[in-house]
């Protein structure tokens, strides 16, 4: 295993996970915060952080890093990951290890994953995600997803939220025969994910769509990763994502959209918002940044590698998100990264349909982000921190722990250099992956230092991680989406005004 994470440049450190100084000390940067910036020092000790303010003494013996001229900001938090998951017959090339290096050489220090059940139980598959996340070297969440309905995976959810920390679950619009639910299996997880406090999360497209859109592609002979898009078009993540939205405002419980595509259904979301419902959009950096020009390419593996659901769009749908991202119609900022190598996508190089779904992001989301949008003046630099940072950590309730720089917060920083520039490819990314949809993609901006844990992993270009110093974080219930949430169910019976028995009976 060494030999394959040398391969990638990574290095082993020591065999703790004391790499570093416990002491840390950022001097003179631009310590910025969702709502707030201020050139202060930021003092760490033991893995938290102790005191943000100027001019901070200490003694010798504490590491300095010197971030004059820079900004110094949470870490990335991910709220949307695929690592060691088995999928389409097969298993993503990232693991815990290697798709966290990625992700800390990259700026991100925790990200959330999403636990498949084992045999529909959820017991048995946040076991076997325990297990996979042995090795990790950040910290760690899990959503999880929810493929089947009966009372066991009723009673499971109460356990995945009252004992295991898990306060998310994901219910799957498309792969039907595979992961795909029905709406009345939709609607009875949004009443229990309601009564448990816990946030639903779906993932909108009309799979028997979907379904019918492939079967018409390979009738006309359209085998290519071409096929992929245009089997599944934006009007039908339009659809399942009004479709959810209504059974949400029916059930009245907050709800998550995942991996927001495209235009359509970013219109219903900012309905959707514009009315008072609770409603989360994630776009994935994949949505924002490309377009479909690459499904085109006359070679199948650059072709395949594009391929993931919902589908990256036609030009014009990356922009209008971006748009949606500024204006805060969209609120953070996820990647989607389920990777698998070159051999693996050409499962599908007769049918599109075989083609394993995903594509990377973990490593690169910071710095695209930064560059697409406050580079480029959508947005600022403290709204970069929310929709990278602090704002997953507040939906999913570790805030603020997590997502923050002050005294109390785990100590996950990064030190950014605006005035640096970043460039990416496959021959010197992290993860395992062979290949990178972004590959050639420069910019400006470069997270130059990545502290997780209060631990100094990423210097120089140098990556320094050691597996199994990541934590498993428990997010609670109740997050704020629920406030007001038993009050407006109040109202809404006191509205009904109907006497229990309003007929009489003829008989
Ligand atoms: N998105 C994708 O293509 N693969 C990962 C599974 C999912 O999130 O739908
Ligand atoms: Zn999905
Ligand atoms: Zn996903």
């Amino acid at each position: 295993q060494s030999d394959q994470f040398c391969d990638a440049g990574v290095g082993y450190s020591e065999s703790t996970c004391g790499i570093s100084s416990s002491k840390l000390l950022i001097k003179g940067g631009t310590v910025v915060n969702a709502h707030h910036q201020q050139i202060a020092d930021v003092y760490v000790e033991d893995g938290i952080i102790v005191a943000v303010q100027p001019n901070i003494k200490v003694p010798d013996d504490v590491t300095l890093l010197d971030a004059t001229g820079k900004y110094v900001m949470p870490g990335g938090i991910d709220p949307h990951t695929h690592l060691a998951m088995e999928f389409m017959g097969t298993e993503t090339i990232d693991d815990y290890f290697s798709g966290q290096a990625a992700a800390l050489a990259g700026g991100t220090t925790m990200h959330i994953d999403f636990v498949i059940p084992v045999n529909g139980s959820l017991v048995a598959g946040f076991e076997a995600y325990e297990k996979k996340a042995k090795k990790s070297c950040m910290d760690y969440g899990f959503h999880m997803a929810i493929t089947k309905w009966d009372e066991s995976v009723s009673r499971e959810m109460e356990i995945m939220v009252k004992e295991k920390g898990i306060n998310s679950f994901k219910f799957f619009m498309a792969y039907k025969g595979s992961l795909m639910i029905n709406d009345e299996l939709l609607l009875q997880g949004f009443e229990r994910c309601k009564s448990l406090g816990a946030l639903a999360m779906v993932h909108a497209e009309n799979g028997d769509a979907v379904f019918e859109g492939q079967k018409r592609m390979i009738e006309l002979g359209i085998t290519g990763p071409e096929g992929h898009a245009l089997s599944r078009p934006a009007v039908l993540e339009g659809e399942a994502t009004a479709r959810a939205i209504r059974l949400a405002k029916f059930v009245n419980t907050p709800l998550y959209v995942v991996h927001v595509m495209s235009i359509d259904a970013m219109e219903e979301i900012a309905k959707a918002r514009k009315s008072g419902q609770k409603v989360i959009g994630e776009p994935v950096v994949s949505g924002l940044v490309l377009n479909d020009s690459g499904l085109w390419d006359p070679e199948f593996i650059t072709a395949a590698k594009y391929v993931m659901s919902p589908p990256i769009r036609e030009a014009g749908h990356d922009k209008a998100l971006q748009a949606a991202l500024s204006t805060g119609v969209l609120q953070l900022v996820g990647t989607d990264h389920c990777v698998f190598n070159s051999t693996q996508k050409a499962f599908g190089i007769d049918d599109f349909r075989k083609i394993p779904n995903g594509v990377n992001g973990i490593e690169e989301r910071m710095h695209l982000v930064w560059d697409t949008m406050v580079e480029s003046g959508q947005i600022s630099v403290t709204d970069y921190v929310r929709i990278t940072s602090t704002e997953c950590a507040r939906i999913f309730n570790i805030y603020p722990r997590k997502g923050a720089i002050l005294a109390g917060s785990d100590a996950d920083i990064i030190i950014f250099n605006p005035n640096s520039s970043f460039e990416i490819s496959a021959s010197s990314h992290h993860s395992r992956t062979d290949t990178n949809i972004y590959e050639g993609r420069k910019g400006k901006g470069k997270v130059e230092v990545t502290i997780v844990g209060g631990r100094v992993v990423w210097k120089d270009d140098e990556l320094k991680v050691v597996p199994g110093c990541g934590k498993y974080i428990e997010m609670p219930p109740l997050s704020y989406l629920f406030n007001g949430i038993d009050k407006a169910d109040a109202k809404y019976r006191s509205s009904l005004k109907a006497p229990v028995k309003r007929f009489k009976s003829t008989s």
